[in-house]
């Protein structure tokens, strides 16, 4: 057992408790954990419920989203899986790609760097926390760790990956494990490159006529664009029935492209149920996130998620955010804005959305509910 550490009730704690908790769950377990200890416990009404939670219960069994084939889009059957794209968008606000051309080995090796970046000892790990939100680098806990009450059984490292600036914030990216530089930016360049492919299918989706010039100018504003990268990392844990990895949520940037391993975790909220999304190997789950609720004025919904943890398999994924600049306005696209369709949301810049996530426990979708206009 490490310095420091005390039993308690079966339960290993440590004698300072909040500075052990802000060194992130990670650290917990690898101390010797057999209880979770009362910061991470939900009250009930927040817990996954069982039923939901273990796959083995489930009524219907995991959801299978539905599917995007990326090759099909860029061929002769574009217009049918354009209007598979608008169907997805509007009743599940989440999909899965496939055949994207997104290689295996790009895929393997940023796999392989996440899951040793988190076996790190921790004071390697550690060099990468801060407390500053606006860090371009940052490694921490739960979900917002500076204001979270209970906390989520989460590790994360966030790195902000805007194309303009990649090279030099590659300076700051962890230098451990080795390739970690390398196969994190090749990653981050491609699923660049999907998200740009994805955004032009997507405003094709919307139904509205669009000349080239115009397709253009909006595409130019999403390639200068912002991309957050986070690694999410969550251990096994000894009572995963009381707690989340992941509150539920909605992302707020345009797009979200995750890639999951094949440890179940992620449940989306459908039909006003949590029901779990079953991993599909070497795809992709996109999402729409508050920005693209917006610019579609409220035809597609950014979809509340959650994470539920196990007792069995620590889970690794990686969420790239993708959006317009964050010098930009977010506002319905005016195309979609007529006397029939009113406008839905105020005009929003992105450093307030970035304001209020670091200011509370942006939970659910309170942010985008204050932008509603009410007619
Ligand atoms: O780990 C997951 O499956 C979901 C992660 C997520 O929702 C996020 O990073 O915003
Ligand atoms: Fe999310």
């Amino acid at each position: 057992m490490a310095p420091g550490l005390a039993v308690e009730n079966g339960n290993t704690l440590m004698a300072s408790e909040p500075q052990m908790y802000q060194k992130g769950v990670k650290h917990l377990c690898d101390n010797g954990l057999n209880k979770l200890p009362s910061k991470y416990i939900l009250p009930n009404s927040d817990r996954p419920d069982t039923s939901d939670y273990s796959p083995h219960l489930h009524v219907s069994g995991p959801l299978q989203l539905p599917l995007i084939d990326f090759a099909q889009l860029l061929g002769p059957n574009r217009h049918h899986v354009i209007h598979s794209l608008t169907k997805a968008c509007q009743e599940y606000g989440f999909f899965q790609v496939i055949n994207h051309g997104i290689s295996n080995d790009v895929i393997t090796n940023m796999r392989e760097v996440c899951s040793k970046f988190f076996e790190l000892p921790y004071e390697e790990r550690a060099k990468y926390m801060s407390s500053d939100m606006h860090a371009t680098v940052r490694y921490g806990t739960s979900f917002n760790q500076n204001k979270d009450n209970v906390y989520c059984w989460r590790d994360f490292l966030k790195l902000t990956c805007n194309p303009n600036d990649l090279h030099q914030l590659l300076s700051g990216w962890p230098s451990s494990p080795s390739g970690f530089k390398d196969s994190a930016s090749t990653y981050v360049e491609e699923t660049r490159g999907l998200f740009l492919s994805l955004v032009k299918a997507i405003v094709e989706s919307l139904g509205k006529e669009i000349d080239e010039n115009e397709e253009q100018l909006l595409l130019n504003e999403f390639e200068n664009g912002s991309q957050l990268m986070v690694v999410n990392c969550y251990p096994k844990c000894p009572e995963p029935e009381l707690t989340l990895g992941m509150p539920p949520h909605s992302d707020y940037g345009f797009l979200t492209l995750l890639l999951q391993d094949q440890v179940e975790g992620l449940q989306i909220h459908y039909k006003q149920k949590w029901v779990t999304v079953q991993p599909l190997p070497n795809s992709f789950v996109v999402n729409i996130g508050d920005h693209l609720e917006i610019f579609s004025n409220g035809k597609y919904k950014s979809v509340l998620h959650r994470v539920v943890v196990n007792a069995k398999k620590t889970r690794i994924s990686v969420a790239t955010l993708h959006s317009l600049p964050f010098d930009s306005i977010i506002k319905p696209w005016p195309k979609l804005v007529n006397e029939e369709n009113p406008r839905l949301y105020r005009d929003t810049d992105f450093g307030t959305f970035l304001e209020y996530i670091s200011s509370c426990e942006p939970k659910r979708k309170n942010f985008l509910e204050s932008r509603k206009i009410i007619h």
